[in-house]
C-alpha cells in the first residue's frame, strides 16, 4: 500500500529532518530529482535537451526555491533558462543566485509572455505545500498563456494540496514532481496532476502512520480469492444479492454477473428478477425471496430493489442474518429515509454503504463539499459503517479513520448501471471474508480497471465493465 500524508503531517516531518540535515540540502536533493523529470520530458517531446527553453515561473516561498535550483542544474545540461519572479524581492536568495552563477537569465513579468509562448517546458514553481485557494490573479494570468507542457513542483499550483478540490484558475501539469511522500492532493487531483513521480529526500523515517492509503496491485492480489487444493463452491463464501424488480431487471443481472466473475464460488440470487438472472447466468441459484434464500457468507442489497414497504422488509431482514452487508443504491435512500431499519443490523454485523453525492446528501443532509476525505470520514463514523464514497476518485472510509483513495484511470465508469458492477464486487470479497474496508477499496480498483481495460479509449457499458473482470483479475495476479 501506498502511504499519503496530509500537508500538516509533512511539514512536521520536514522540520525534525531539516534540523539533522545541513541547510539547503534538502532543497537541492529536491531540486536536483525535478531537473531530472524536466529534462526527461524536455527528451520525450523534443528529443533532446540541450538548447531547449525552460521557463521557471516561481513563487515567494521554497516551491520557487525548488524550481530556481532546478533552473541551475539544467544549465548545466545546456537548457535556455528563464526565470520569471511573480514577487522579486521574495523570491529563494539562494536559489536566484545559484541560477544567476548558472547563466540563467531572469525575466520580468512584463517580458514573460514571449518566453512562455516559446517554452518547450514551463516549470511550475508558484506555490506548493503552504498554497491556500486558486492562484491569484497576477499567477492566473501567467499560467493562461502557456501552451507547452507543465511540469508542476511539488503540486500543481491552485491546486487544494489537503483536499485535490479546485476552486478557480490552477495549473494543469503534465507530470507533477513531489518530495519525501505522497500529499493527498497526488492521489486526489489526477486530471490537474498528470503523472506523479516521488523523489526521496530521507523524510519517510520521520512520518509515522499514514493518512490515506491507496492500493498497489500487489495488496490486491494478495487478497484477491482465489481457491485452493481444498476449496469447494461453499468454503470461498457464497454471496447473496438482492437487486432489481420484474420492471426492471437490469440493476440484478449486473450486480449477479459481476459476482459471478469476481470470485469462484456460488452466487444466490433473491428477487423478482430471478427467470432474467437465471438465464443470463445460469450458475446462479436463483429465488424469488430473500426469506427462502439460502445460507450466504455476505448479502449485496439495493440496486432496483425501490424505496418502498417491499424493499424496507428485504433491507430490514439482511440486516438481522448477522453476515457482511454492502447496501447501495435503494438501500442507501431507505437508510437516510428510516434510519429504524438499521436496529435489526447486529452491531458487529459489517455494513458497506456506497453512496454517490446524490445519496451522501440524503444521509448525511449535505453534500459531501470539496474535502471528500473528511466527507467519507463523517459519515462512516455517523452509520458505524464502510462508506465508500462515489465520484471521480472514490473514497472509502472506515469507523476506525482509515480512508483509501481510488485514483481512476479515466472516467470509463460514468456509465449507467456501473455502481451494479462494483456492488457485485463488493459482495463477492465480503463472502470470503475480507475486512470490509479492504473488500470495498481493493473492488474500486479492480472496477476501474475493468472500466479502463473494456474501454481501451473508446466508451463502453456496465456490461462490457462485468466482462472485463476476468482481464482485470488476470492483470492484477500478473503484476503482483
Ligand atoms: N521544507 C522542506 O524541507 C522542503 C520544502 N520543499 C519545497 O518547499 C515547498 C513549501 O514551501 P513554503 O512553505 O516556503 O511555501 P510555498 O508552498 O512555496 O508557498 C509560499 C508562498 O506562496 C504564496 N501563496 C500562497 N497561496 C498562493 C496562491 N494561491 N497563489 C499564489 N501565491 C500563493 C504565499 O506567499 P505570499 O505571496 O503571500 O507572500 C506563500 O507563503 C514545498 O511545496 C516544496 O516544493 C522542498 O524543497 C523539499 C524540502
Ligand atoms: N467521472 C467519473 N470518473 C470515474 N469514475 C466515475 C465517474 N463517474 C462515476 N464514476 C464511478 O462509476 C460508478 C457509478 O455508480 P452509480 O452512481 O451508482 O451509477 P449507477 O447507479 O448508474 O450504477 C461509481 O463507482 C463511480 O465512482
Ligand atoms: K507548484
Amino acid at each position: 500500500m501506498q502511504g499519503i500524508w496530509t500537508t500538516e503531517r509533512i511539514r512536521a516531518a520536514e522540520d525534525l529532518l531539516l534540523a539533522r540535515t545541513p541547510d539547503g540540502e534538502l532543497m537541492r536533493r529536491a531540486s536536483f530529482g525535478l531537473a531530472a523529470e524536466v529534462a526527461g520530458l524536455l527528451a520525450e517531446n523534443t528529443g533532446g535537451v540541450s538548447g531547449r527553453r525552460v521557463v521557471l515561473l516561481v513563487g515567494s516561498g521554497n516551491n520557487g526555491g525548488d524550481a530556481l535550483w532546478a533552473g541551475a542544474f539544467l544549465r548545466r545540461r545546456g537548457v535556455a533558462v528563464a526565470a520569471v519572479l511573480l514577487k522579486p524581492e521574495k523570491a529563494h536568495p539562494a536559489g536566484l543566485a545559484a541560477l544567476r552563477r548558472s547563466g540563467g537569465r531572469v525575466v520580468s513579468i512584463a517580458d514573460s509572455p514571449q518566453w512562455i509562448e516559446k517554452a518547450d517546458v514551463v516549470v511550475d514553481g508558484i506555490v506548493g505545500i503552504s498554497a491556500r485557494g486558486a492562484l491569484r490573479p497576477e499567477a492566473a494570468e501567467l499560467v493562461a498563456r502557456i501552451e507547452a507542457p507543465v511540469v508542476a513542483v511539488d503540486l500543481p499550483s491552485g491546486v487544494d494540496p489537503d483536499t485535490g478540490a479546485v476552486d478557480g484558475p490552477h495549473v494543469t501539469a503534465a507530470r507533477t514532481v513531489t518530495f519525501g511522500a505522497l500529499k493527498p492532493v497526488h492521489a486526489l487531483a489526477p486530471q490537474e496532476c498528470g503523472n506523479v513521480v516521488l523523489v526521496e529526500i530521507g523524510l519517510r523515517p520521520w512520518l509515522d502512520e499514514p493518512d490515506l492509503w491507496r492500493l498497489e496491485l500487489s495488496d490486491i492480489a494478495a487478497v484477491w480469492p482465489i481457491p485452493g487444493p481444498e476449496d469447494d463452491k461453499y468454503t470461498q463464501g457464497v454471496v447473496g444479492i438482492a437487486a432489481g424488480s420484474a420492471t426492471y431487471p437490469g440493476a440484478a443481472v449486473l450486480a449477479s454477473g459481476s459476482a459471478v466473475r469476481a470470485t469462484a464460488g456460488m452466487v444466490r440470487y433473491a428477487g423478482h428478477a430471478a427467470d432474467v438472472v437465471r438465464s443470463r447466468w445460469p450458475e446462479i441459484v436463483a429465488t424469488g425471496s430473500v426469506t427462502d434464500a439460502g445460507r450466504v457468507q455476505a448479502w449485496v442489497v439495493g440496486p432496483g430493489i425501490g424505496t418502498g414497504g417491499e424493499g424496507r422488509e428485504i433491507l430490514r431482514h439482511i440486516l438481522g442474518q448477522g453476515v457482511p452487508v454492502c447496501a447501495d443504491a435503494d438501500a442507501t435512500t431507505i437508510i437516510a429515509h428510516t434510519p429504524e431499519v438499521l436496529d435489526a443490523r447486529d452491531p458487529d454485523t459489517p455494513l458497506v454503504l456506497t453512496p454517490h453525492a446524490g445519496e451522501y446528501e440524503r444521509l448525511m443532509g449535505r453534500r459531501p463539499g470539496p474535502d471528500r476525505v473528511a466527507a467519507a470520514r463523517e459519515a462512516a463514523k455517523k452509520y458505524d459503517a464502510v462508506v465508500l464514497l462515489k465520484g471521480h476518485c472514490t473514497v472509502v472510509a472506515a469507523p476506525d479513520g482509515r480512508v483509501a483513495v481510488n485514483t481512476p484511470r479515466g472516467s470509463w465508469l460514468a456509465t449507467a448501471g456501473s455502481g451494479d458492477v462494483l456492488t457485485g464486487l463488493i459482495g463477492s470479497l465480503l463472502a470470503s471474508g475480507l475486512d470490509p474496508w479492504l473488500a470495498a477499496a481493493a473492488a474500486a480498483q479492480v472496477h476501474s480497471l475493468a472500466g479502463a481495460l473494456a474501454a481501451e479509449d473508446v466508451p463502453t457499458s456496465a456490461s462490457g465493465l462485468v466482462d472485463a473482470i476476468p482481464a482485470a483479475l488476470r492483470l492484477v495476479r500478473a503484476i503482483a
